[in-house]
């Protein structure tokens, strides 16, 4: 598996657990205000299966978990394998996903072989390629929320947001579409060297406006946060 970062400890990317965090090259998107640019242009050092192995062994008593990210994991069909190891080694497995792949998620899903998903609504639909700046087959998205609401496991549907890509209205159209889903989360852009579209381009959304937001939306899901 083209495994090119690592997070040793995450205490919030796997609600209530201890995980560590896998970052898989290559993505299929351009999201303007991704930081991980390093990681979707797949520059850096690959780390092997062995050392991944090696170090989930050891510290197996420490971390209930195991987060792969990236980077869209779902490009790559190794990654039902690399998932099927790390399960075996007893952990519980959590995937971030721009829901592009819809078949090795099901596939995925209906071996049991996740446990949390988080997957990312980047727009409304009639906005998708504006914000991904991507050629996307809509139909696949809508399949990913689809299979991900319909699975017996713990999901999350998440929006970044930055002034320059979407609106309230967007905001309000998108959580319109999921609602009635378990989990949505608002997070707001954070800013870096590390950002595709460059540092200082793009802007977060003022707390008011997020407030504003909540208030409109909450009622609509069992757990609703906005990360600020
Ligand atoms: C880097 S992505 C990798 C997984 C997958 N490709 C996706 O987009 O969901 C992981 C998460 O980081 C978020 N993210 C990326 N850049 C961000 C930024 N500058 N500020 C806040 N969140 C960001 C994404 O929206 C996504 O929820
Ligand atoms: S946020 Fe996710 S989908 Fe968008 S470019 Fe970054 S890794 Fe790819």
């Amino acid at each position: 598996m083209n495994i090119i970062g690592h997070q040793k400890s995450s205490f919030i990317d796997y609600p209530e657990k201890i995980c560590t965090v896998y970052f898989v090259a290559g993505c299929n998107f351009r999201c303007p205000y991704c930081h991980n640019s390093h990681i979707v242009k797949e520059a850096g050092k690959f780390i092997s299966e062995e050392e991944i192995f090696s170090f989930l062994n050891k510290r197996k008593k420490f971390i209930d978990a195991v987060c792969i990210s990236g980077g869209e994991p779902t490009l790559y069909e190794e990654l039902y394998g690399f998932i099927k190891k790390i399960k075996m080694e007893g952990f519980l497995v959590k995937l971030d996903t721009n829901g592009t792949n819809p078949k090795i998620l099901e596939k995925l899903l209906k071996e049991g072989l996740i446990d949390y998903v988080a997957m990312d609504i980047k727009a409304p639909f009639h906005k998708y390629e504006f914000v991904t700046k991507a050629k996307i087959d809509i139909e696949n998205i809508k399949m990913s929320i689809h299979i991900i609401k319909n699975a017996n496991i713990d999901y999350e549907f998440r929006t970044t947001v930055c002034k320059e890509l979407l609106t309230k209205e967007d905001l309000i159209e998108i959580a319109t579409y999921l609602k009635g889903s378990k989990r949505y989360s608002i997070q707001n852009f954070r800013d870096g060297e590390t950002v595709l579209a460059g540092k200082n381009q793009l802007h977060s959304y003022d707390l008011e406006t997020l407030e504003e937001i909540k208030k409109e939306i909450e009622g609509y899901f069992e757990i609703f946060k906005v990360r600020k």
